[in-house]
């Protein structure tokens, strides 16, 4: 009945809380029992006269204080099921959080990161109402009925009989709709997520689609997407509209039964009026629990969907620990014979790439669309691996090496460096918690941003999230500020002035060339104009290093670097020509 015991034993911590939460629930029942025996023995004394005056008061006390025990009893079950909810929400998420750390930034091979997010979000707040509502209720629906069992079978055992016989059919019927409704859930998520894909996706394209007209043929495509989902939707709600009705006619025709019962055993004169009475308003009772139980159904199934996905990706295998650290004061970069293949393709990307990157100077990659600069970036970062042949800093190999370490000491700025919403000052601090204003100043004046920073409110200007109220040129800047901030060993630039006009690829291709004077910088561009300053200059062609060597050099040997040159050269001429 779906309990899925590693899901239990994973949050331990929640047990006690559901125990807990289960106790009240029956504390209230108690209560309401006493309620009920009291209520029915004054109705006897009504019904033959001999009632007195005392009796009236003795219910009135009673029943106040059988109300108010309740009421504490509810507030305390809600607060066990909030703490077990919490207790979920803490142990799930950090264990998954724990288990991004361990597989480490090249986490993406195994898993999609719109997966983790959704998992670690939506999944972990299913399982809130999984362990805060539904397995309180599961524990309470057995136990109910069997306390009202050992209550009522004194007073009359064939009428207890009958009702506990009658409770379990409800579970019955439960499984029998479960059969069903899990091939017609699994058909409702999917049309779920396909019509919340092709959303978000015709939102983000909706420039493009009005551009080429194509809105109004998606939207079509997207009306008749959501009219199917509508349809399952409406099938969703008629099965559990249907599991209701059928658990409803279980319970209340159960309750009718112990009623009749109840009433032929008191013409028989076996049992009292105020023994008939109790069964009579205890009988729905025994069905009640089980029946909150059924509502909850759902909810469980989605738990258990939510808890297979969690456990898929807290099972996915790890790399063991890593103890090797960057050497921050040897911090050369060597490839040799190093070959890349994407995980879940067959196309070798890289093809026996050698490459020495000196610690201190500037260091270009250079070449075609495709040919496998960025690749290089991902591996020497750790976000890429299962590379083969062999990538080291500091004569380490990449693959060895300590992925907090390695983060330390290879800060990667690309030409989409995110910026966070909040302020200058926050987004800086990311880089370097304890900085003080006077730093953060010296990084945006080399950063050529403090001037616009101090017309604005300085340190306190807010970004908006993504950075959409600064131009692309600003963001760049301020992410190169963020960058210089964090002192790292490795700096790799990956086409971070495409994108920003020329005085801000200018201002920030001086700070490059300045920061190689102390680090080792790889600059990656498809700019050759940008490259010009390096010291060495690695030219990429179908992923590999056809050659090498600084910008005159290259000119000199009329290879393909030349023939770039000289493509770049004649297109930026003829543009030129086109402004005069
Ligand atoms: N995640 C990925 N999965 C599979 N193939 C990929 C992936 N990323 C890149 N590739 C492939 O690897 C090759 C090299 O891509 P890479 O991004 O390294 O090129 P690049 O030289 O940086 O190109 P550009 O200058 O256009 O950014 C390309 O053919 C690309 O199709």
């Amino acid at each position: 009945m779906m309990i899925n015991k590693r899901l239990i034993q994973t949050v331990g911590e929640s047990k006690k809380y559901i125990a807990a939460g289960v106790l009240w629930q029956w504390c209230s029942l108690l209560a309401n029992v006493g309620m009920i025996f009291t209520i029915t023995w004054f109705l006897q004394r009504l019904f033959f006269e001999q009632a007195v005056r005392g009796d009236f008061l003795l219910v009135a006390v009673v029943c106040a204080a059988s109300l108010l025990l309740r009421y504490i009893c509810t507030r305390k079950a809600s607060d066990m099921s909030y703490l077990s909810a919490k207790a979920v929400k803490r142990t799930l998420r950090s264990q998954i959080f724990k288990k991004l750390l361990h597989l480490g930034p090249a986490y993406s091979q195994q898993v999609p990161t719109s997966e983790v997010v959704q998992i670690t979000v939506e999944g972990v707040d299913q399982l809130e109402t999984y362990f805060g509502a539904y397995l309180p209720q599961f524990f309470y629906s057995m136990l109910a009925p069997l306390t009202l069992f050992a209550v009522l079978a004194p007073i009359s055992l064939p009428s207890a009989i009958a009702l506990l016989v009658c409770v379990p059919l409800i579970p019955v019927s439960i499984a029998a709709v479960q059969t069903f409704a899990k091939k017609l859930l699994s058909r409702y998520w999917s049309q779920y997520t396909t019509l919340g894909d092709t959303f978000l996706e015709n939102l983000q394209g909706l420039t493009t689609l009005k551009i080429y007209r194509a809105d109004a043929y998606k939207n079509q495509q997207m009306n008749e997407e959501a009219e199917k989902f509508r349809k399952i939707t409406m099938r969703v709600l008629t099965m559990q509209l249907n599991s209701i009705t059928v658990m409803d006619l279980v319970a209340y025709g159960g309750a009718a039964l112990g009623v009749v019962l109840s009433v032929t055993r008191y013409r028989a004169g076996a049992v009292s009026l105020a023994g008939c009475l109790a069964i009579i308003l205890l009988s729905a009772d025994f069905f009640i629990p089980m029946r909150q139980l059924g509502s909850f159904f759902h909810i469980a199934m989605n738990g258990m969907a939510a808890s297979d996905k969690i456990f898929h990706l807290l099972d996915l295998p790890q790399p063991p620990p890593k103890h090797k650290t960057v050497d921050p004061c040897r911090c050369t970069v060597t490839c040799r014979n190093l070959c890349y293949t994407y995980a879940g393709t067959e196309r070798e990307v890289l093809h026996q790439v050698d490459m020495d990157i000196p610690a201190k100077g500037l260091t270009a990659v250079v070449g075609d669309s495709g040919c496998g600069k960025s690749t290089i970036a991902s591996i020497l970062t750790g976000r890429s691996s299962g590379y083969s042949g062999s990538a080291c800093i500091g004569g380490d190999e990449i693959a060895d090496l300590n992925a907090e370490s390695l983060l330390r000491s290879v800060v990667y700025v690309g030409h989409g460096s995110y910026l966070f919403a909040g302020t200058v000052r926050e987004n800086l601090q990311m880089a370097a918690p304890q900085a003080e204003d006077a730093q953060l100043w010296a990084v945006l004046e080399r950063a050529h941003i403090a001037d616009f920073l101090q017309a604005e409110q300085g340190l306190d200007t807010v970004i908006a999230e993504g950075g959409s109220n600064f131009s692309g040129g600003q963001c760049q800047r301020l992410a190169l500020a963020r960058a210089l901030l964090y002192d790292a060993a490795v700096y790799i630039f990956d086409e971070a002035t495409s994108n920003v006009d020329v005085e801000s690829e200018n201002d920030i291709m001086e700070q490059i060339v300045k920061l190689a004077e102390e680090k080792t910088v790889i600059l990656i561009s498809h700019r050759l104009a940008a490259v010009v300053p390096a010291q060495n200059i690695y030219v990429l062609q179908a992923g590999r290093v056809v050659e090498s060597g600084m910008h005159h050099q290259l000119l000199e040997r009329q290879g393909h670097y030349h023939a770039l040159w000289s493509a770049q050269q004649e297109l930026e001429m003829y543009g030129e020509g086109g402004i005069q």
